[in-house]
């Protein structure tokens, strides 16, 4: 539904991407996930067509590419980006912003009492934007996506500034929209988050991505313990461990569970605990543990 071919943007001398592709489709949501200034903004600058590559190209539902005006407006029509907050009109209310996308994207706008209702907007849709919160006018932002309806969605920063409460509610509906088949890409800072609703998450370093991690239901165990360098490396020189594990960002030890019978798993915890007086935690590596790994690296 959605490939990019070999893209490689560069701001002068510099690549911030680096010769990247990759597929997505219906019925995904999609972490990107990468410190500030890594080049977030910029992937998805070229998936809208805000900013040409140097290299590579875009091709929507197998066929379309922003080569000619039809397609452009072809896949243009079929996807949305999140506006940002400086792009509000101070002097529109939150409705008539609803109405604009509403009207632009889906052409009608039956559905937007709904939104209101299901995004807590009711009691402040009607007043000008001028008069919001930064939260208020964020869950603006993110109605404005829901009210345009598009099958692809990209999401940049969608959670900046909300609260626990808007966090959760916004996350609920991401979930139900992909259950309705839409593409979404969210772009965040918030990691754990992503570990509630995405299907995969990619990695960007140096211009491609490092990592992609794939969520499953049968995904592998590790148990994670808290160890200082000086613990790891006594662990290493006194037992074999196994391959697979990985020590991050000098402090985590995840040890893969896969492959052990009830007995050994006993043995190794009993060594850890005996090492370590921080508490043990047992399950898959999450968004956090691989943040760790790719961008905070170990001395
Ligand atoms: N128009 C531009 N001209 C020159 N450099 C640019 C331009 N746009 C982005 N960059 C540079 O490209 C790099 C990636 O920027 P980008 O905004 O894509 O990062 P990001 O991962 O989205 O960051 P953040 O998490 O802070 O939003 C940065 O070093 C930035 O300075």
């Amino acid at each position: 539904m959605l490939e990019l071919k070999n893209i490689t943007v560069a701001f002068g001398e510099r690549k911030v991407i680096d010769n990247l592709s990759f597929t997505a489709k219906k019925g995904e949501i999609i972490g990107l996930v990468a410190p500030n200034g890594t080049g977030k903004t910029t992937l998805f600058n070229v998936m809208s067509n805000y900013l040409r590559p140097v290299q590579g190209e875009v091709i929507f539902d197998n066929k379309h590419k922003y080569e000619s005006e039809q397609s452009e407006v072809y896949i243009h029509k079929h996807m949305s980006t999140f506006p940002e907050q400086k792009d509000l009109f101070e002097d529109l209310t939150g409705l008539e912003h609803l109405r604009l996308f509403a009207d632009m994207w889906k052409g009608s706008r039956k559905h937007i009492p709904v939104v209101i209702e299901y995004l807590n907007m009711g009691h402040y849709v009607k007043r000008k934007v001028r008069t919001y919160s930064l939260g208020m006018r964020q869950r603006l932002c993110f109605a404005m996506m829901v009210a345009a309806d598009t099958s692809v969605m990209i999401m940049d920063e969608v959670m900046n500034g909300l609260d626990i409460t808007n966090v959760a509610l916004i996350s609920k509906k991401l979930s139900e929209m992909k259950q309705e088949n839409k593409l979404i890409f969210v772009a965040s800072h918030l990691l754990e988050n992503l570990d509630l609703y995405a299907d995969r998450v990619w990695y960007l370093k140096n211009g491609t991505f490092v990592h992609e991690q794939i969520y499953k239901e049968d995904q592998d165990s590790f148990i994670k313990v808290e160890m200082d360098r000086q613990q790891y490396h006594f662990l290493k020189q006194k037992y074999e461990l196994p391959e697979e594990h990985l020590y991050i960002a000098n402090h985590l030890l995840c040890f893969p569970l896969k492959g052990l019978n009830m007995k050994e798993q006993t043995k190794w915890l009993e060594r850890f605990l005996e090492l370590s007086d921080q508490q043990l935690e047992v399950g898959p590596l999450g968004t956090m543990e691989f943040y760790e790994r790719y961008y905070l690296e170990n001395e």
